[in-house]
């Protein structure tokens, strides 16, 4: 009987194994079918430009094209047109549905707003904030163009005067602004709309951050899918959509909304040359960070205009309260300030009378101010569209402007506990992380592959940190600390705990509550920022995953093993970081990590730049979306490669191995302190921000979303992890993939 059943544990065993190893390969399936996809869609951009996309659209020999040239110059006073704007308003004069994805500044407005006068009729543009229209007509009355908006302020006169010029043919009304729940919301509206188009008076329709109609988007607002019945009303009306920012699911899902599948799309490209992309490590103290930045703007950006963004609007009246206190002109902004008071800093600023905006992401749209000269993150943004389009309103006048993110592990769960009921809310914070805890990809190749652009990056020309650098990385094996996690949230399930990211980096430090301490695991000998970087990189890989839940008074996230949890634990498998050569000098954590080629002057050596950022590389990369930013691989014992052009087995390059040792040689001098006894579990080195894993406390009330909406967040309980819920999975074998 024995010899049954150890058959049978056998089996078992195998069986668990073979269903890892399917999951894996299943997960690996999906992921290349995406990448596939996105290739397909640039390979069919690129070809499609250079035939007539691009060619075809570019004449100036357009029965409109002599008003066009002279409109341009006498109302507008532009004199020569910038990439894509030309093609863009003659696909739309000619009747054609159009979508541009030009960058934030780009000159999307001029594509809609020259060819309104030059056409018949009404040209109706949809924008998502009413202050937005608001700024554009605000232009256009100074060009002597009649434009206004409709929205819930308009009286009863207004109204009807509009309704009026909607089918009067001599009326002079040439853009007519709403917001998309008007449409949606009233059917009054939508009557006349009808009546405009069989008047012959519907021009065009304009889709202004058309992002907003999918799901996928960063920016997702129910009305504007409501705009998919817009060309089955108005078959004969063009429909133009702008955006600044949407990959290529979102633009496929858009075309699918709007029912236009065969509209023309131009593509700017997203590089801005004269953006410097920069991450910083963010001290963990908050008067740290401040005194950080208040050097950074004191000796790169002296007397220079700037924008500092933070997470809520608490963050935002703390960060200018300190800069103001160290002697810099800074305002503050966000949706709880009254609306006179916002216009106000808003115009000081604008006027250079305030050189800092600190703001939450209130402060966006339609800023159009041409010389701000650096955008700051002072916490991470929710998602890379967010990052990019909040860095894009830098270097608007095309000088030489920086766009710094100040990177802490803890603002990715402030993020996460945030976003995780939205579509693709993790999957966005996600991609930020992955961006900011990359130590050596140029930061534009980064950018351009969340796009779906191809980019080639020596185009960067030393214009983002890494390629202003000449940093060597080295892998490290870090298996067993890899294991350790696993171990410690392993025992935290098995007695039933839950366990945060703080808890579990004090319990692997021998901090914090015995019950979560490992017997016999020693702590590391390697700083707790780099343990943050491995718990980082193996949230990224789906070793470890994050878990909501929900108290009366907030959302807490705890860590639970990952899908991909087994592979680390089979024998096989190895994990390894990538950190910056020892043989470099290593600064401490929080130095000026970078320089920047206007300002080498003003910053430090770089032989004094931080070491800290290592990287992870852990199995099967290509099965995770984050993987083409961290460029992480898992390796098996073999440490063999399949390559892809062949498909064969190769050798790799061997990884140093420490697999005899926790410690990982950083190259630094590292001493534990030893484990205090606190009154609160809280690392005090958190003390000032957020605690790991909770959203948000009482301090960190008032996140904003990007329409200036508030979203409540309320007080995380420190404390309160007393269970931890772990997702079973099967146990496997790794599979050796190496993405490098
Ligand atoms: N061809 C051009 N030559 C010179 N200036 C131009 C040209 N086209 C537009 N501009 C100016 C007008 C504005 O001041 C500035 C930005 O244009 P705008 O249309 O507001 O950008 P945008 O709509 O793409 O940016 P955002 O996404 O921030 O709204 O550039």
């Amino acid at each position: 009987m024995d010899v049954y059943r150890k058959e049978l544990a056998e089996t078992k065993k195998e069986l668990d194994s073979i269903s890892v190893e399917i999951d894996s390969l299943l997960q690996r399936q999906a992921s290349l079918q995406q990448r596939k996809t996105e290739l397909d869609s640039i390979l069919r951009q690129s070809s499609s430009k250079s035939d007539d996309n691009d060619k075809k659209w570019d004449k100036q020999d357009f029965v409109w094209s002599n008003n066009l040239l002279e409109k341009m110059g006498s109302v507008f006073n532009i004199q020569t047109l910038r990439p894509m704007q030309l093609q863009t308003m003659n696909v739309t004069m000619s009747s054609k549905d159009c979508m541009l994805i030009m960058p934030t500044g780009g000159g999307k407005s001029l594509c809609f707003q020259l060819p309104a006068l030059l056409s018949k009729g009404i040209t109706l543009v949809v924008s998502p904030l009413v202050s937005l229209m608001e700024d554009q007509i605000m232009v256009l009355e100074k060009y002597g163009i009649d434009a206004t908006k409709l929205d819930a302020s308009a009286s009863k006169e207004k109204v009807k005067a509009v309704q009026e010029a909607m089918l009067d043919k001599n009326a002079s009304l040439k853009l007519l602004y709403v917001t998309p729940e008007k449409l949606a919301k009233s059917k009054r509206f939508m009557a006349k709309l009808e009546k405009m188009y069989q008047a012959g008076r519907f021009s065009r329709l304009v889709i202004d951050e058309v992002h907003c109609c999918s799901q996928w988007g960063h920016d997702f607002r129910p009305d504007y899918k409501f705009l998919g019945i817009m060309k089955r009303q108005f078959p004969e009306v063009p429909i133009l959509g702008l955006t600044a920012t949407a990959t290529t699911k979102v633009l496929e899902d858009v075309k699918k909304i709007l029912n236009i599948p065969n509209c023309h799309l131009f593509k700017a490209s997203f590089n801005r040359p004269n953006l410097f992309y920069e991450v910083k490590v963010k001290p963990s103290a908050f008067k740290e960070t401040i005194s950080e930045m208040v050097e950074l703007i004191d000796k790169r950006f002296r007397n220079k205009s700037g924008i500092v963004y933070c997470f809520t609007q608490k963050e935002s009246e703390e960060v200018t309260k300190e800069l103001r206190q160290h002697g810099i002109k800074a305002g503050c902004y966000h949706a709880n300030i009254p609306t006179k008071q916002k216009s106000q800093i808003h115009e000081m600023w604008l006027a250079d009378k305030i050189l800092v905006i600190v703001a939450t992401v209130a402060f966006g749209m339609g800023i159009d101010k041409p010389n701000v000269r650096f955008v700051i993150h002072h916490s991470i943004s929710k998602s890379m569209e967010n990052l990019y389009q909040e860095s894009g309103r830098a270097g608007r006048d095309d000088q030489r402007s920086d766009c710094i993110v100040y990177y802490r592990f803890a603002d990715v769960f402030k993020q996460s506990t945030m976003v995780f009921t939205e579509q693709t809310g993790l999957d966005n914070v996600y991609g930020v992380m992955s961006y900011c805890l990359d130590i050596s990809k140029c930061r534009r190749a980064s950018i351009a592959r969340h796009f779906g652009e191809l980019w080639d990056k020596s185009q960067c020309n030393k214009m983002c940190d890494h390629c202003n650098k000449d940093t060597e990385g080295e892998k490290r094996d870090v298996t067993k600390l890899g294991k350790n996690v696993l171990t410690i949230i392993d025992q935290a399930s098995a007695t039933d705990q839950r366990i945060t990211a703080l808890k579990l980096l004090d319990a692997w430090e021998g901090k914090g509550a015995g019950s979560l301490k490992v017997r016999g695991l020693d702590p590391p000998k390697v700083s707790r920022d780099k343990l943050e970087r491995i718990i980082g990189h193996m949230l990224l890989q789906g070793f470890i995953r994050e878990d909501f839940h929900f108290t009366p008074y907030n959302t807490i996230s705890y860590l639970v093993a990952g899908a991909k949890a087994n592979f680390l634990k089979s024998e096989s498998a190895k994990l390894a970081v990538e950190f910056l050569n020892k043989r470099r000098s290593l600064p401490t954590q929080n130095s000026n990590t970078h320089t920047s080629p206007s300002s080498q002057s003003d910053h430090k050596p770089l032989a004094k730049q931080s070491d800290t950022k290592l990287k992870l590389v852990v199995i099967n990369s290509e099965n995770s979306k984050f993987s083409n930013f961290t460029g992480t691989s898992i390796q098996g014992e073999n440490d063999l490669t399949k390559t892809k052009k062949s498909g064969k087995f190769k050798r790799k390059k061997p990884v140093i191995d420490d697999s005899d040792s926790d410690d990982l040689d950083f190259g630094e001098e590292f001493k534990r302190k030893p484990a205090v006894k606190k009154k609160s579990s809280r690392d005090t080195r958190y003390s000032e921000y957020e605690p790991i894993g909770t959203s948000h406390n009482n301090d960190y009330l008032n996140s904003e979303s990007l329409n200036g909406n508030l979203c409540k967040h309320q007080d995380a309980e420190s404390g309160n992890d007393s269970d931890v819920i772990i997702e079973n999975v099967g146990k496997s074998k790794a599979i050796m993939i190496d993405s490098e």
